[in-house]
């Protein structure tokens, strides 16, 4: 038997047919949607008078458009989102499919909500029509956005044609520095392979930094896999990952335990398995990374200087991309990052709204108060987590430190519903994304940990946090 990476395992488990060299039939175990990518799938699935035949394997998560103020009756103002929420849910009802709606206490993004329920397993393959379905990888699952045209063939079949993508591996060995997180490893990463360093490649992530990630770690990492143009994630499942579904999983009978476990000991690139590409990182390297450009892998270490501005590309007369990115940014070249003023700080996103990270934030501004003149905002990723943090007090620190304690969904990640930044509002932010215009138009997003964009929301600068630490200002 030849030996096979997990990502070709997994591959080799749902392919259903091949195509050709490039193309197979591929199975998919879950189907994740959401109101924004799904209603011309569903209009022609319609159209052409077609059921859906495991409505069970598909799941509908309200997520981008749903407004995030603290009111229990959610109301969508805008008549175009209403719309699409309204029909997501005529569309569910029609067929089946179980939904989180608007005013579910589960709702939030949607993929904080799907493995909280123990939806997603080690050895699955979860497609949704939203590009971070790479988190999924966290727990040994392949996991990738798809187009509308393919979310109708998935509702249709429950697979789809799917193009064979190459090996990568991404090993870390080492220990993270305190302060440090896996937010700050994938910028690091991200940064020195490029936005499309990943382009066409499968990444499995390996190494004792990676064993020592906890689950939520995981799927930050995972998650911005994509960043680097990855077609999906992957970490080889392990005790830690076993455990986090069978605590959520409560439809795994003792029975289907067992058999559940053997399949599941097989989740891991053999020894032998080819990679096309290899990278490795030291984790004992990473220094907290924030962005200064408008692409993920315009991202520098704290302690680093922004980029020197590069006048022209080469020889081609067009305006380099980082000189681009300093225009919109309007920061100096050869600068600092910290000290440079904020005027919002938005804590949330698929990448890091989850316990851990807010747990993290309230720790750093417990008996803190937002700088004035800042705005900062907490957007749980779920209900779940909104309802945990509230058990655990971690939401009042965050209202007593003068944070804005919001309903979960997915909010100004990408400014779909109404929290959109004003023109030239510049935002320490804990998503994945810092695109021009994402978090409204001429808003201006620095990506980064939730420490880092917690010590940037009590001093009103970006800041080092573990300067912060050790001057004994938190705690
Ligand atoms: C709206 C959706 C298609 C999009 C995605 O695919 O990722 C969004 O979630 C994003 O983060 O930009
Ligand atoms: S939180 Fe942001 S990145 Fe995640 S699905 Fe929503 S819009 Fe996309």
């Amino acid at each position: 038997m030849t030996a096979k990476t997990l990502y070709q395992k997994l591959l080799a488990s749902h392919t259903v047919a091949t195509l050709d060299e490039q193309n197979i039939l591929l199975y998919t175990d879950l189907h994740l949607m959401n109101e924004y990518t799904s209603p011309q799938a569903f209009a022609g699935l319609n159209d052409k008078g077609l059921p859906v035949p495991l409505p069970g394997q598909n799941v509908a998560v309200v997520s981008h458009i749903i407004p995030t103020h603290a009111v229990r009756n959610r109301i969508i103002a805008d008549p175009a989102s209403a719309l699409q929420a309204s029909n997501l849910k005529r569309n569910c009802d029609m067929h089946g499919i179980p939904l989180f709606d608007t005013n579910d206490p589960l709702q939030g993004i949607e993929h904080v909500v799907s493995p909280e329920h123990g939806m997603i397993r080690p050895g699955m393959v979860v497609i949704c029509g939203d590009s971070h379905t790479t988190t999924y990888g966290a727990l040994g699952a392949l996991g990738f956005g798809i187009g509308t045209s393919e979310v109708e063939h998935v509702l249709a079949t429950q697979t789809l044609v799917y193009r064979l993508a190459g090996n990568m591996r991404i090993e870390v060995q080492g220990t993270l520095p305190v302060g440090c997180t896996a937010k700050d490893l994938i910028l690091k990463i991200i940064r020195h392979i490029g936005a499309q360093g990943a382009r066409g490649y499968v990444i499995e992530f390996c190494g004792s930094a990676i064993s020592a990630l906890s689950i939520e770690s995981r799927f930050t990492l995972c998650n911005m896999a994509v960043e680097a143009g990855a077609r999906g994630a992957l970490i080889a499942p392990d005790q830690l990952a076993i455990d986090y579904v069978l605590a959520r999983a409560t439809d795994i009978t003792s029975d289907m335990r067992e058999h559940a476990l053997a399949h599941w000991a097989t989740l891991f690139s053999d020894d032998d398995a080819v990679f096309d590409v290899t990278h490795r990182f030291d984790a004992s390297e990473v220094a907290p990374y924030v962005t200064w450009g408008i692409s993920p892998d315009q991202a520098i270490s704290i302690e680093e200087r922004i980029p020197a501005d590069e006048p022209e590309q080469a020889g081609t007369g067009t305006r380099s991309y980082t000189a681009q990115a300093l225009d919109y940014t309007g920061l100096t070249p050869g600068a600092s990052l910290a000290g440079t003023p904020i005027q919002h700080v938005f804590i949330g996103s698929c990448t890091n709204a989850r316990i851990e990270d807010l747990r993290e934030v309230a720790q750093i501004v417990r008996k803190h108060r937002v700088a004035p003149g800042v705005r900062a905002m907490v957007v749980p990723g779920s209900g779940a987590v909104r309802q945990q943090a509230e058990a655990e007090g971690i939401a009042q620190i965050l209202i007593d430190a003068g944070f804005e304690w919001r309903q979960p969904g997915c909010s100004m990640c990408l400014a779909m519903n109404d929290d959109v930044l004003g023109f030239g509002q510049r935002c320490a932010s804990t998503t994945n994304r810092n695109f021009e215009g994402r978090q409204g138009r001429g808003a201006i997003t620095h990506l980064m940990s939730p420490a880092m964009a917690a010590a940037a929301a009590i001093t009103g600068v970006i800041t080092d946090v573990r300067k912060l630490k050790s001057t004994g200002e938190s705690l």
